[in-house]
Protein backbone atom coordinates (compact mmCIF):
# COMPACT_ATOMS: atom_id res chain seq x y z
CA UNK A 1 0.00 0.00 0.00
CA UNK A 2 1.67 3.34 -0.73
CA UNK A 3 2.37 5.55 2.01
CA UNK A 4 -0.61 8.21 2.56
CA UNK A 5 0.21 11.83 1.29
CA UNK A 6 0.58 14.83 4.10
CA UNK A 7 0.96 18.23 2.91
CA UNK A 8 2.12 20.39 5.98
CA UNK A 9 0.96 24.66 5.64
CA UNK A 10 2.71 26.57 8.59
CA UNK A 11 6.39 24.90 8.32
CA UNK A 12 7.69 26.02 11.75
CA UNK A 13 8.50 24.79 15.20
CA UNK A 14 5.56 22.52 15.32
CA UNK A 15 5.09 21.98 11.79
CA UNK A 16 8.49 20.37 11.34
CA UNK A 17 8.74 18.64 14.57
CA UNK A 18 5.08 16.62 13.59
CA UNK A 19 5.92 16.69 9.86
CA UNK A 20 9.43 15.16 10.61
CA UNK A 21 7.74 12.64 13.29
CA UNK A 22 5.28 11.90 10.39
CA UNK A 23 7.65 11.31 7.84
CA UNK A 24 8.37 7.86 9.50
CA UNK A 25 5.62 6.58 7.65
CA UNK A 26 4.38 9.16 5.38
CA UNK A 27 4.88 11.12 2.49
CA UNK A 28 5.06 14.64 3.69
CA UNK A 29 5.31 17.90 1.41
CA UNK A 30 6.01 21.24 3.59
CA UNK A 31 5.22 24.61 2.17
CA UNK A 32 7.67 26.57 3.74
CA UNK A 33 8.25 30.56 3.40
CA UNK A 34 10.91 32.22 5.57
CA UNK A 35 12.37 29.28 5.54
CA UNK A 36 12.17 27.84 1.95
CA UNK A 37 15.98 28.43 0.53
CA UNK A 38 17.39 26.37 3.73
CA UNK A 39 15.01 23.65 3.97
CA UNK A 40 14.77 22.96 0.52
CA UNK A 41 18.70 22.90 0.24
CA UNK A 42 19.24 21.07 3.54
CA UNK A 43 15.90 20.31 4.86
CA UNK A 44 15.10 20.51 8.78
CA UNK A 45 17.50 20.21 11.66
CA UNK A 46 16.06 19.18 15.18
CA UNK A 47 17.92 19.15 18.66
CA UNK A 48 15.37 17.40 21.22
CA UNK A 49 15.92 15.55 24.37
CA UNK A 50 13.58 13.04 23.69
CA UNK A 51 13.77 12.71 19.50
CA UNK A 52 17.45 13.19 19.35
CA UNK A 53 18.96 15.66 16.68
CA UNK A 54 18.54 14.58 13.46
CA UNK A 55 18.03 16.22 9.93
CA UNK A 56 14.49 16.06 8.04
CA UNK A 57 14.55 16.35 4.33
CA UNK A 58 10.61 16.47 3.08
CA UNK A 59 9.53 14.36 0.55
CA UNK A 60 9.08 17.93 -1.56
CA UNK A 61 9.16 21.70 0.04
CA UNK A 62 7.14 24.29 -2.14
CA UNK A 63 6.46 28.05 -1.87
CA UNK A 64 2.85 27.80 -1.85
CA UNK A 65 -0.09 25.57 -1.18
CA UNK A 66 -1.40 26.04 -4.96
CA UNK A 67 2.42 24.57 -5.51
CA UNK A 68 1.73 21.74 -3.93
CA UNK A 69 -1.64 21.11 -5.28
CA UNK A 70 0.11 20.60 -8.78
CA UNK A 71 2.64 18.20 -7.93
CA UNK A 72 0.40 15.28 -8.56
CA UNK A 73 -2.96 16.65 -9.59
CA UNK A 74 -4.51 13.19 -9.71
CA UNK A 75 -3.51 12.15 -6.09
CA UNK A 76 -5.29 14.16 -3.16
CA UNK A 77 -3.46 14.77 0.01
CA UNK A 78 -4.71 12.74 2.56
CA UNK A 79 -4.62 14.66 5.17
CA UNK A 80 -3.38 18.21 5.09
CA UNK A 81 -1.56 19.66 8.51
CA UNK A 82 -2.40 23.17 9.56
CA UNK A 83 0.40 24.00 12.00
CA UNK A 84 0.05 28.10 10.97
CA UNK A 85 -0.33 30.60 14.52
CA UNK A 86 -4.05 30.81 14.39
CA UNK A 87 -4.72 34.55 13.45
CA UNK A 88 -7.99 35.02 12.50
CA UNK A 89 -7.86 38.87 12.83
CA UNK A 90 -5.53 38.48 10.26
CA UNK A 91 -5.89 35.71 8.03
CA UNK A 92 -8.63 32.95 7.25
CA UNK A 93 -6.62 29.98 7.54
CA UNK A 94 -9.01 28.02 4.84
CA UNK A 95 -8.47 30.55 1.63
CA UNK A 96 -4.84 29.40 2.41
CA UNK A 97 -5.09 25.51 2.52
CA UNK A 98 -8.22 26.09 -0.08
CA UNK A 99 -6.16 25.12 -3.46
CA UNK A 100 -5.08 21.79 -1.76
CA UNK A 101 -8.44 20.44 -0.08
CA UNK A 102 -9.88 17.90 -2.36
CA UNK A 103 -13.78 18.09 -1.19
CA UNK A 104 -14.81 15.14 0.86
CA UNK A 105 -11.57 13.46 1.09
CA UNK A 106 -8.71 15.62 2.24
CA UNK A 107 -8.88 15.49 6.14
CA UNK A 108 -8.05 18.63 7.54
CA UNK A 109 -5.61 18.17 11.29
CA UNK A 110 -5.25 21.54 13.04
CA UNK A 111 -2.31 21.75 15.63
CA UNK A 112 -3.03 24.96 17.12
CA UNK A 113 -3.64 26.87 20.19
CA UNK A 114 -6.92 28.50 21.12
CA UNK A 115 -10.81 28.20 21.20
CA UNK A 116 -13.09 27.91 17.66
CA UNK A 117 -9.96 27.03 15.48
CA UNK A 118 -11.84 24.86 13.54
CA UNK A 119 -14.77 27.18 12.62
CA UNK A 120 -13.44 28.52 9.27
CA UNK A 121 -12.38 25.07 8.16
CA UNK A 122 -16.18 23.68 8.90
CA UNK A 123 -18.23 26.51 7.36
CA UNK A 124 -15.64 26.23 4.36
CA UNK A 125 -15.36 22.28 3.78
CA UNK A 126 -18.69 20.88 5.13
CA UNK A 127 -18.00 17.75 3.34
CA UNK A 128 -14.26 17.05 4.63
CA UNK A 129 -13.52 15.03 7.95
CA UNK A 130 -11.75 17.72 10.37
CA UNK A 131 -9.37 16.15 13.61
CA UNK A 132 -8.70 19.14 15.96
CA UNK A 133 -5.38 18.48 18.13
CA UNK A 134 -4.27 19.96 21.00
CA UNK A 135 -0.33 20.40 21.48
CA UNK A 136 1.98 19.89 25.24
CA UNK A 137 5.24 20.38 24.12
CA UNK A 138 7.62 23.25 24.31
CA UNK A 139 9.65 23.98 20.91
CA UNK A 140 10.90 27.27 18.99
CA UNK A 141 12.87 27.75 15.47
CA UNK A 142 15.58 29.13 16.56
CA UNK A 143 16.53 30.33 13.02
CA UNK A 144 15.13 29.42 9.67
CA UNK A 145 14.46 25.81 9.58
CA UNK A 146 16.79 24.96 13.05
CA UNK A 147 14.31 23.92 15.00
CA UNK A 148 14.64 23.52 19.03
CA UNK A 149 12.38 21.39 21.36
CA UNK A 150 12.99 20.90 25.19
CA UNK A 151 11.70 18.00 27.41
CA UNK A 152 8.62 15.52 26.67
CA UNK A 153 5.22 16.03 24.26
CA UNK A 154 2.16 15.14 23.66
CA UNK A 155 -0.86 15.56 21.50
CA UNK A 156 -4.19 14.90 22.22
CA UNK A 157 -6.23 13.99 19.24
CA UNK A 158 -9.85 15.01 19.08
CA UNK A 159 -13.21 15.31 17.72
CA UNK A 160 -14.39 18.04 16.83
CA UNK A 161 -18.24 17.67 17.74
CA UNK A 162 -19.66 20.19 15.40
CA UNK A 163 -18.61 18.98 12.57
CA UNK A 164 -21.19 17.04 10.58
CA UNK A 165 -18.68 14.63 8.98
CA UNK A 166 -17.55 11.20 10.93
CA UNK A 167 -13.93 11.06 11.70
CA UNK A 168 -13.50 7.74 13.12
CA UNK A 169 -11.74 6.02 10.82
CA UNK A 170 -9.02 9.38 9.63
CA UNK A 171 -8.21 9.84 13.30
CA UNK A 172 -7.79 6.38 13.89
CA UNK A 173 -4.82 6.36 10.74
CA UNK A 174 -3.24 9.44 11.47
CA UNK A 175 -3.34 8.35 15.24
CA UNK A 176 -0.80 5.42 14.41
CA UNK A 177 0.90 7.50 11.73
CA UNK A 178 2.16 9.62 15.34
CA UNK A 179 2.35 7.36 17.07
CA UNK A 180 4.67 5.49 14.67
CA UNK A 181 7.15 8.47 14.78
CA UNK A 182 7.17 7.87 18.30
CA UNK A 183 4.62 10.47 19.35
CA UNK A 184 3.10 10.59 22.48
CA UNK A 185 -0.49 10.47 21.43
CA UNK A 186 -3.90 10.17 22.71
CA UNK A 187 -7.49 9.95 21.14
CA UNK A 188 -10.43 12.04 22.65
CA UNK A 189 -14.50 12.71 21.82
CA UNK A 190 -15.01 16.07 23.01
CA UNK A 191 -11.58 18.40 21.76
CA UNK A 192 -13.50 21.10 23.22
CA UNK A 193 -13.68 20.41 26.44
CA UNK A 194 -10.07 19.82 26.16
CA UNK A 195 -9.00 23.60 24.59
CA UNK A 196 -10.96 25.25 27.11
CA UNK A 197 -8.92 23.31 30.09
CA UNK A 198 -5.75 24.52 28.37
CA UNK A 199 -7.13 27.86 27.91
CA UNK A 200 -7.07 27.87 31.83
CA UNK A 201 -3.34 28.11 31.39
CA UNK A 202 -2.68 30.11 28.05
CA UNK A 203 -5.55 32.78 28.42
CA UNK A 204 -4.20 33.39 32.07
CA UNK A 205 0.03 33.01 32.23
CA UNK A 206 0.65 33.88 29.02
CA UNK A 207 -1.18 37.35 28.59
CA UNK A 208 0.24 38.18 31.93
CA UNK A 209 3.62 36.80 31.10
CA UNK A 210 3.56 38.68 27.42
CA UNK A 211 2.80 42.05 28.94
CA UNK A 212 4.80 42.26 32.18
CA UNK A 213 7.91 40.72 30.15
CA UNK A 214 8.32 38.06 33.08
CA UNK A 215 9.09 34.65 32.39
CA UNK A 216 6.43 32.24 34.51
CA UNK A 217 8.66 32.17 37.82
CA UNK A 218 9.00 35.82 37.64
CA UNK A 219 5.34 35.95 37.94
CA UNK A 220 4.89 33.36 40.30
CA UNK A 221 7.04 35.31 42.38
CA UNK A 222 4.92 38.75 42.08
CA UNK A 223 2.09 39.54 44.06
CA UNK A 224 0.08 41.62 41.66
CA UNK A 225 1.40 39.86 38.40
CA UNK A 226 0.18 35.98 40.29
CA UNK A 227 -3.35 38.21 41.03
CA UNK A 228 -4.04 39.26 37.31
CA UNK A 229 -3.00 35.52 36.23
CA UNK A 230 -5.32 33.97 39.02
CA UNK A 231 -8.34 36.71 38.32
CA UNK A 232 -8.00 36.13 33.99
CA UNK A 233 -8.05 32.25 34.87
CA UNK A 234 -11.02 32.41 37.32
CA UNK A 235 -13.00 33.99 34.53
CA UNK A 236 -12.28 31.71 31.87
CA UNK A 237 -13.09 28.57 33.92
CA UNK A 238 -16.55 30.30 34.50
CA UNK A 239 -17.00 30.82 31.22
CA UNK A 240 -16.45 26.74 30.15
CA UNK A 241 -18.52 26.06 33.18
CA UNK A 242 -21.11 28.74 31.33
CA UNK A 243 -20.54 26.82 28.41
CA UNK A 244 -21.77 23.52 30.44
CA UNK A 245 -18.83 21.81 31.43
CA UNK A 246 -17.91 21.37 35.40
CA UNK A 247 -14.89 22.38 36.38
CA UNK A 248 -13.77 23.07 40.12
CA UNK A 249 -12.31 26.41 39.72
CA UNK A 250 -10.60 26.38 42.89
CA UNK A 251 -9.23 22.87 42.06
CA UNK A 252 -8.15 23.90 38.52
CA UNK A 253 -6.43 26.85 39.87
CA UNK A 254 -4.60 24.86 42.36
CA UNK A 255 -3.40 22.62 40.29
CA UNK A 256 -2.69 24.90 37.21
CA UNK A 257 -0.19 27.35 39.20
CA UNK A 258 1.14 24.38 40.97
CA UNK A 259 1.88 22.27 37.85
CA UNK A 260 3.35 26.14 36.81
CA UNK A 261 5.74 26.36 40.08
CA UNK A 262 6.76 22.50 39.36
CA UNK A 263 7.39 22.14 35.55
CA UNK A 264 7.56 25.37 33.73
CA UNK A 265 9.83 27.29 35.46
CA UNK A 266 11.58 30.20 33.73
CA UNK A 267 9.42 29.32 30.92
CA UNK A 268 7.96 32.16 28.78
CA UNK A 269 4.64 31.09 26.80
CA UNK A 270 4.45 31.26 22.84
CA UNK A 271 2.01 34.17 23.39
CA UNK A 272 4.97 36.20 24.75
CA UNK A 273 7.64 35.06 22.48
CA UNK A 274 5.35 36.50 19.67
CA UNK A 275 5.33 39.73 21.83
CA UNK A 276 9.21 40.00 21.94
CA UNK A 277 10.11 39.00 18.28
CA UNK A 278 6.93 41.52 17.10
CA UNK A 279 5.15 39.47 15.77
CA UNK A 280 1.04 39.38 16.63
CA UNK A 281 -0.08 37.15 19.39
CA UNK A 282 -3.03 34.75 18.99
CA UNK A 283 -5.44 37.14 20.87
CA UNK A 284 -8.72 36.33 19.52
CA UNK A 285 -8.09 32.71 19.53
CA UNK A 286 -6.93 32.71 23.01
CA UNK A 287 -8.61 35.34 24.93
CA UNK A 288 -11.56 36.55 22.38
CA UNK A 289 -13.66 33.46 21.69
CA UNK A 290 -14.14 32.46 25.63
CA UNK A 291 -14.59 35.77 26.26
CA UNK A 292 -17.43 36.62 23.47
CA UNK A 293 -18.69 32.57 24.43
CA UNK A 294 -19.05 34.10 28.24
CA UNK A 295 -20.77 37.31 27.18
CA UNK A 296 -23.40 35.16 24.75
CA UNK A 297 -24.08 33.29 27.87
CA UNK A 298 -24.58 36.61 29.89
CA UNK A 299 -21.94 36.27 32.01
CA UNK A 300 -19.73 38.93 33.36
CA UNK A 301 -16.31 38.57 32.91
CA UNK A 302 -14.34 42.01 33.50
CA UNK A 303 -10.56 40.11 34.60
CA UNK A 304 -10.96 38.66 30.72
CA UNK A 305 -11.95 41.33 28.87
CA UNK A 306 -9.36 43.71 30.21
CA UNK A 307 -7.21 41.81 29.28
CA UNK A 308 -8.54 40.74 25.91
CA UNK A 309 -8.37 44.45 25.50
CA UNK A 310 -5.48 45.38 26.33
CA UNK A 311 -3.51 42.70 24.05
CA UNK A 312 -5.33 43.57 21.00
CA UNK A 313 -4.23 47.30 21.41
CA UNK A 314 -0.83 45.94 21.61
CA UNK A 315 -1.35 43.51 18.83
CA UNK A 316 -2.69 46.93 16.96
CA UNK A 317 0.32 48.62 17.63
CA UNK A 318 2.75 45.63 16.64
CA UNK A 319 0.81 45.91 12.93
CA UNK A 320 0.66 49.69 13.13
CA UNK A 321 4.75 49.40 13.72
CA UNK A 322 4.77 46.90 11.12
CA UNK A 323 3.45 48.77 8.53
CA UNK A 324 5.43 52.04 9.07
CA UNK A 325 8.58 50.14 8.37
CA UNK A 326 7.42 48.93 4.98
N1 LIG B 1 5.70 26.16 19.80
C1 LIG B 1 5.13 25.54 20.82
O1 LIG B 1 5.81 25.03 21.71
C2 LIG B 1 3.64 25.38 20.85
C3 LIG B 1 2.83 25.91 19.86
N2 LIG B 1 1.49 25.67 19.89
C4 LIG B 1 0.63 26.22 18.84
O2 LIG B 1 0.97 25.64 17.58
C5 LIG B 1 0.71 26.57 16.51
C6 LIG B 1 1.99 26.74 15.69
O3 LIG B 1 2.96 27.36 16.51
P1 LIG B 1 4.52 27.41 16.18
O4 LIG B 1 4.92 26.26 15.37
O5 LIG B 1 5.21 27.66 17.47
O6 LIG B 1 4.59 28.74 15.28
P2 LIG B 1 5.78 29.20 14.31
O7 LIG B 1 5.69 30.68 14.25
O8 LIG B 1 7.06 28.55 14.69
O9 LIG B 1 5.35 28.59 12.90
C7 LIG B 1 4.31 29.10 12.14
C8 LIG B 1 4.68 28.86 10.68
O10 LIG B 1 3.56 29.20 9.87
C9 LIG B 1 4.06 29.81 8.70
N3 LIG B 1 3.00 30.57 8.05
C10 LIG B 1 2.35 31.66 8.50
N4 LIG B 1 1.46 32.08 7.59
C11 LIG B 1 1.53 31.22 6.54
C12 LIG B 1 0.88 31.14 5.27
N5 LIG B 1 -0.03 32.04 4.91
N6 LIG B 1 1.22 30.15 4.43
C13 LIG B 1 2.17 29.24 4.78
N7 LIG B 1 2.83 29.27 5.96
C14 LIG B 1 2.52 30.25 6.82
C15 LIG B 1 5.19 30.69 9.20
O11 LIG B 1 6.03 31.05 8.14
P3 LIG B 1 6.97 32.38 8.21
O12 LIG B 1 8.13 31.98 9.06
O13 LIG B 1 7.32 32.66 6.83
O14 LIG B 1 6.13 33.45 8.85
C16 LIG B 1 5.86 29.72 10.19
O15 LIG B 1 6.77 28.88 9.54
C17 LIG B 1 0.22 27.85 17.21
O16 LIG B 1 -1.17 27.86 17.26
C18 LIG B 1 0.80 27.72 18.63
O17 LIG B 1 0.09 28.46 19.60
C19 LIG B 1 0.90 24.90 20.86
C20 LIG B 1 1.66 24.37 21.87
C21 LIG B 1 3.06 24.62 21.99
C1 LIG C 1 1.21 25.72 27.56
C2 LIG C 1 2.19 25.57 26.44
C3 LIG C 1 3.59 25.71 26.93
C4 LIG C 1 1.97 24.09 26.00
O1 LIG C 1 2.77 23.40 25.41
C5 LIG C 1 1.83 26.51 25.32
O2 LIG C 1 0.88 26.25 24.65
C6 LIG C 1 2.46 27.82 25.05
O3 LIG C 1 3.64 28.09 25.30
O4 LIG C 1 1.75 28.70 24.53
Amino acid sequence: MSQPRILTVGSGAIGGIYSWRLSKSSQVTNVCRSNYAIVNENGFSFDSKKFGQDVFKPHNVVRTVSEAADLDKDTPFDYILVTMKALPEIYNVADIIAPAVTPGKTTIVLIQNGLGVEEPIVANFPENPIISIVAYIGTSQVSPGHISMVGNESLVVGTYLRSKVDNTEQKKLFLDLLQKGGVDAVDVDDVERVRWQKLFWNASFSPVCAMTGMNTSEVLNNKEALASVRNVMKDVIMSANAMGYEFDVEEQMHTMVDRTEKTAKDYKPSMQLDFERKQPMEVEVILGTPLREAKAKGLAVPYLEVMHDICSAANAKTLLDKKSQL
